[in-house]
């Protein structure tokens, strides 16, 4: 008998966790999806690589990384996912269940591992969820929405032409609060750039000028680089003592801090949202981007309430300012994230894969926001995605290409860029 797959299209809105469990434990299931009933499940998602990174780092063991010296929160995103996917298949697994498999890898990576899948099909049922239209199996699969936490199976596709890509913003971006110091450019100048971890070597001689009002997107394979280049600029990362990087016209290791840094510097990546758990509503959260700190322990001013009002009347969320950061739904938690972290205008914005697990709606409004940043205000933007986003508009990208040395770096300029 032919082996069943699945594409169920999850949207933001939903709880997915909850998904995993009932297809996991074969509970709740529509009747066309018992069949799993009693057979033994894996999960191929973020959260169970999150869960081996706390088991790592909580109790040493290392599940995905047994045989390797490196440790499972040091791989590149890209490499995680592979090292998951080969613990799985060597778990005697008899189906798998796909959290957006195709996130976070690279173009090849991802045809690699569709061609990995396809292969899979033939000896076990997967079922993926995904939010992104294109991710779609190469292979034939039965269809389910999974829509306001309910799994509804479909007939044909006629319900993707369904989602809308929303229009992108058209207000002007809200300005900053007080005029913003200057700075000189180039704010960013990696020259000649190299950098190993042990024997590994991960950039080659490198060299990157980032100037304000530039629109960038940064790209390269999974483990080209990109997480390593960002933390040279955000201080996170000792090795750029040494080299030569000049930082807001401060050559780095000439005594600069890290809050100097910090206060020239927003910066988003999805990971963040994990370290706001508490009750913050959606005011504050902006608010807290003006003073740097995970929620807000001063009282703000009508100034500030002022501004955060006007970015959340901008966002259309107007009405939700007291709301909890953490009833909204992951897109719009992303857009005020980035909100969040552009509030205080600083001269350069990173956002580190914002669009990583959005679906097609939520992942517009974000491109979206960001191009209107780009275009409407003097902050450098700095957008990093292994994913070709459409209507993104970058200016410039550069491109890491790993090398036996490590990765070279190449600028790329757009013929028709937004500024
Ligand atoms: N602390 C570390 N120790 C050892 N190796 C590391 C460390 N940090 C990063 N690496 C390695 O450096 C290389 C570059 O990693 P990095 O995270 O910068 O890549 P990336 O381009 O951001 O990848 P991805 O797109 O998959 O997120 C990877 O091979 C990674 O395993």
């Amino acid at each position: 008998m032919a082996i069943v797959h699945w594409t169920i299209f999850a949207d933001n809105e939903s709880d997915r966790e909850q998904l995993f469990e009932q297809l996991l434990l074969g509970q709740d299931l529509p009747k066309e999806l018992e069949y799993l009933k009693g057979m033994k499940g894996g999960l191929f998602s973020q959260s169970e690589i999150d869960r081996f990174i706390e088991e790592e780092e909580r109790h040493d063991l290392n599940f995905l990384t047994a045989g390797s010296r490196q440790h499972l929160n040091t791989l590149s995103s890209g490499e995680r996912k592979k090292a998951l996917l080969e613990y799985l298949l060597s778990q005697d697994n008899e189906f798998l269940v796909l959290d957006n498999p195709l996130d976070n890898l690279d173009t090849a990576s991802r045809e690699v591992l569709r061609g990995l899948l396809s292969k899979l099909a033939r000896d076990i049922p997967l079922v993926q969820l995904i939010t992104r239209k294109t991710d779609q199996f190469s292979f034939p699969s039965r269809w389910a929405v999974f829509h306001e936490d309910k799994l509804r199976v479909i007939d044909n596709l006629s319900y993707l032409e369904t989602i809308t890509n929303t229009a992108p913003f058209k207000k002007s971006v809200p300005g900053p609060l007080n005029p913003i110091a200057q700075v000189s450019d180039p704010l960013v100048l990696f020259k000649k750039v190299s950098l190993s971890y042990g024997e590994k070597p991960v950039l080659h001689q490198v060299s990157w000028e980032l100037k304000s009002g530039e629109f960038w997107q940064l790209s390269g394979p999974n483990g080209s680089g990109k997480t390593t280049m960002l933390s040279l600029i955000t201080g996170e990362n000792p090795k750029a003592y040494g080299q030569d990087i000049s930082l807001f016209g401060n050559k780095k290791g000439s005594g600069e801090s890290v809050w100097d840094i910090k206060e020239k510097l927003g910066y988003f990546t999805p990971a963040m949202i994990d370290r706001f758990r508490g009750y913050h509503s959606l005011e504050n959260m902006l608010i807290s981007g003006l003073h740097d700190s995970i929620g807000l322990y001063v009282q703000p001013s009508r100034a500030e309430k002022q501004l955060a009002r006007k970015w959340l009347d901008f966002l259309g969320m107007k009405d939700l300012s007291q709301r909890y950061f953490h009833e909204l739904s992951l897109g719009q938690q992303r857009l005020i994230m980035c909100v969040r972290a552009m509030i205080k205008h600083p001269p350069l914005l990173i956002l580190d894969e914002p669009t990583t697990g959005l679906d097609d709606t939520a992942a517009t409004l974000v491109v979206g926001l960001v191009n209107q940043i780009a275009r409407s205000t003097d902050s450098c933007v700095v957008f990093v995605s292994h994913r070709p986003e459409p209507g993104l508009n970058p200016q410039f990208t550069y491109i890491l290409s790993p090398g036996k040395e490590g990765s070279t770096g190449k600028v790329i300029e757009a013929s028709a860029g937004m500024k």
